[in-house]
């Protein structure tokens, strides 16, 4: 489906944005292997995550949804073996969590997924989950189709080469299964959802400074989980409300992890007008209600420990880059070339497709604020987060503004272009 989008004038209202992908995820996940029932409330009911609903079904658990509330029966630890290939769709938190649950079960499951994440590095999990004691066969070692063996696991302390969370998860799951604990070293602090969860479930989890460790031998649990709003979903309207004129947009209910607000952090260095109310706390996590008014940007330095904080929301930094002034460097987003796409490349070909002054680096990009973009017929490489995006780029192009393979967005955000139409 192509999509096509329009200058704005203003943008005025309030919403609330779907739950959270990585809440989501862990929700069923976690409770699919603790004891009794998880209910779910607010589950993103986005592609990515019904993946991993339809995985752990595969595996024995029995799940019910209804609208976006989801009933998980707990199985405990171990699972069933499958009778099928566990597909993950496009969702590469789903297939890493999941490696490190599969990793201690007594048989072997394989994976695979679409064409995307069979290009997605998966060496980064079967590195450690190997120290484990897990035996992996990956294609050519590091990409699905992939079979996990499950085995008896021993607990490793585990030094990231790279901020992820969703290695820091995979280990973390996996350390349930082992004869000790796992200790894992994070070069920077990355989202720490599975940290929350693991608390709230019932298991020991300790954290000092980048070293998080866990103990095997803790009941989880089931729990009542209501899953606030996602950032990276609210980030398009944040970066939307800032550089359209006579602009003000409150998101309800989003969720304000310190893990997660690295936009909001940007957003207000390069001199935008984003205010948070109501905050409180909802199952360890921190949720507020974010308002957003139109506001002058000047471009501002991002790299180092703020990357893990704002990594999915770089592409629609580079739009509000683009309408500040002066010049704006993203630094140390290496990361960003093994997502859905080569973001770096996709964002940058693109937006230069619609006359930004945007220039890839080796680990990120250089965006010369030139406060202008001309609408033309632009591709999404069927990644969610481009397709949104360049969204936002058409809000504030002249002309008019044709995404390609914009359905896309049913990965993370199903109704994304009727809630901005809303505004
Ligand atoms: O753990 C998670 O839920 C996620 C972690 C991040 O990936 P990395 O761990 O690869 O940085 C992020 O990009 C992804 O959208 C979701
Ligand atoms: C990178 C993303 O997700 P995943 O790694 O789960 O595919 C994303 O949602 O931007």
């Amino acid at each position: 489906m192509d999509i096509e989008v329009k200058k704005k004038r203003f943008l005025k209202g309030i919403i609330s944005v779907p739950g959270d992908k990585s809440i989501s995820h862990r929700a069923v996940m976690i409770g699919s292997i603790a004891e009794g029932i998880t209910e779910i409330e607010n589950f993103l009911l986005g592609e990515d995550c019904i993946s991993t609903i339809n995985c752990m079904k595969n595996l024995g658990v029995d799940i019910e949804l209804k609208g976006t509330n989801v009933k998980v029966h707990g199985k405990g630890l171990y699972l069933n073996k499958s009778e099928k290939i566990l597909d993950v769709g496009n969702s590469g938190t789903t297939i890493r969590l999941l490696m490190g649950i599969l990793a201690g079960q007594k048989f072997e499951t394989t994976l695979t997924g679409d064409d995307s994440i069979k290009r997605r590095p998966m060496g980064r999990v079967i590195t450690p989950l190997s120290m484990m004691g897990a035996k992996i066969e990956a294609r050519e070692g590091n990409f699905a189709p992939l079979t996990v063996f499950g085995n008896k696991l021993k607990g490793i302390y585990y030094k990231m080469p790279i901020a992820s969370a969703q290695v820091k998860s995979s280990i973390m799951l996996a350390s349930l299964y082992a004869d000790d604990k796992t200790t894992i070293e994070e070069p920077y602090p990355s989202r720490n959802h599975t940290e929350l969860m693991f608390s709230s479930f019932g298991a020991k989890v300790e954290v000092t400074g980048t070293k998080i460790t866990c103990y095997p031998g803790y009941k989880l649990q089931g729990q009542k989980i209501v899953v606030p709003g996602d950032i990276s979903s609210a980030a398009y309207f944040i970066v939307a409300a800032t550089i359209v004129p006579n602009s003000e947009v409150t998101i309800q209910d989003v969720n304000v992890n310190h893990t997660r607000t690295g936009i909001i952090d940007v957003i207000k260095e390069m001199g935008g007008n984003v205010v948070l109310t109501n905050e409180r706390v909802v199952n360890n996590e921190k949720v507020a209600d974010i308002t957003i008014k139109t506001s002058r940007l000047k471009g501002i330095e991002i790299g180092g420990s703020l990357i893990p904080r704002l990594i999915d929301e770089i592409p629609v930094i580079a739009v509000a880059a683009v309408f500040s002034e002066g010049k704006t460097v993203i630094k140390d987003a290496e990361e960003l070339k093994v997502k859905e796409s080569n973001r770096i490349n996709t964002i940058t070909s693109e937006l230069k497709k619609m006359g930004a002054k945007i220039f890839e680096t080796e680990d990120g990009m250089i965006i010369e604020g030139t406060g202008f973009l001309k609408g033309n017929t632009v591709e999404s490489y069927n990644d969610h987060r481009i397709a949104m995006s360049l969204w936002v780029a058409g809000l504030m192009a002249e002309g008019e503004t044709k995404i390609k393979n914009a359905e896309c967005v049913n990965i993370s955000y199903p109704d994304f272009y009727k809630t901005f139409d809303m505004l």
